[in-house]
């Protein structure tokens, strides 16, 4: 298995006994073969004419292998939710959440924010759980517009809440650092559901309190 075959895996749609578990992990386990990773980023270098000899230089496979296995792996967590005992309905919204993706393309990373928010039914989800979904599906080889809607797809799975809405900002490297070089430009990408996305009010104000409508 490569490491671009590590794809998250959520929980399945419709589980609700696994959401309502608050020691339900989430994640799966990859097992990326290092030393074959650090002897192919060695052919690699060398392919592109580096000198592995130098004292600096001389342990950068092992550490470009480590690198990527960090940046390709999602890590696990705890899904932990719980009943909406207050029956609180407005919106719930985590904003500015740092996002740090590689790009399937290029495998250069993309930098950013997420916000990310829901308007609650039956259950409610513990806040950092917001950003912890956000790194899960975002360690792994992305495109920013997958990303988005996976997250929203899984909030929308595990919560069945009333609507979810994630916008997500980001500065792509493959963009500004190379290729056309388009320094400073960031890409926005929406996914809106339920209400949310149906009630114009509504979206109107999801987008507003994310700031996507400036
Ligand atoms: N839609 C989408 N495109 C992306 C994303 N990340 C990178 N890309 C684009 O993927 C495309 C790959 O195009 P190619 O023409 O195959 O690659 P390239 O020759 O390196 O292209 P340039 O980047 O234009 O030099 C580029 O236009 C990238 O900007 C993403 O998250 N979403
Ligand atoms: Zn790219």
């Amino acid at each position: 298995m490569t490491l671009a075959d590590h794809r998250p895996v959520p929980t399945q749609s419709g589980d609700r006994r696994r959401a309502a578990d608050p020691l339900h992990v989430v994640g799966d386990h990859p097992s990326a073969d290092l030393p074959v990773a650090e002897r192919a980023a060695a052919d690699f270098l060398r392919a592109l004419g580096l000198d592995l000899d130098s004292d600096g230089m001389a342990d950068t496979p092992r550490r470009m292998a480590a690198a990527y296995a960090e940046l390709l792996t999602p890590r696990e967590f705890n899904l932990t939710t719980f009943p909406n005992e207050e029956g609180y309905d407005e919106l719930v919204l985590a904003r500015d959440i740092p996002i740090r993706s590689m790009c399937e393309h290029h495998l250069l990373p993309f930098i950013g924010v997420a916000h990310v928010g829901y308007l609650p039914a039956g259950r409610i989800l513990g806040l950092s759980k917001l950003a912890r979904v956000v790194e899960l599906f975002a360690h792994g080889p992305q495109v920013q517009e997958r990303l988005t809607k996976q997250i929203a797809d899984w909030l929308d799975r595990q919560l069945s809440p009333r609507g979810v809405g994630v916008v997500i900002e980001a500065e792509h490297l493959c963009m500004t650092l190379r290729g056309v070089q388009a320094t400073g430009s960031r890409t926005l990408t929406s996914a809106l559901t339920g209400t949310l996305r149906q009630d114009p009010r509504s979206r109107a104000e999801f987008l507003t309190l994310t700031g996507a409508t400036r």
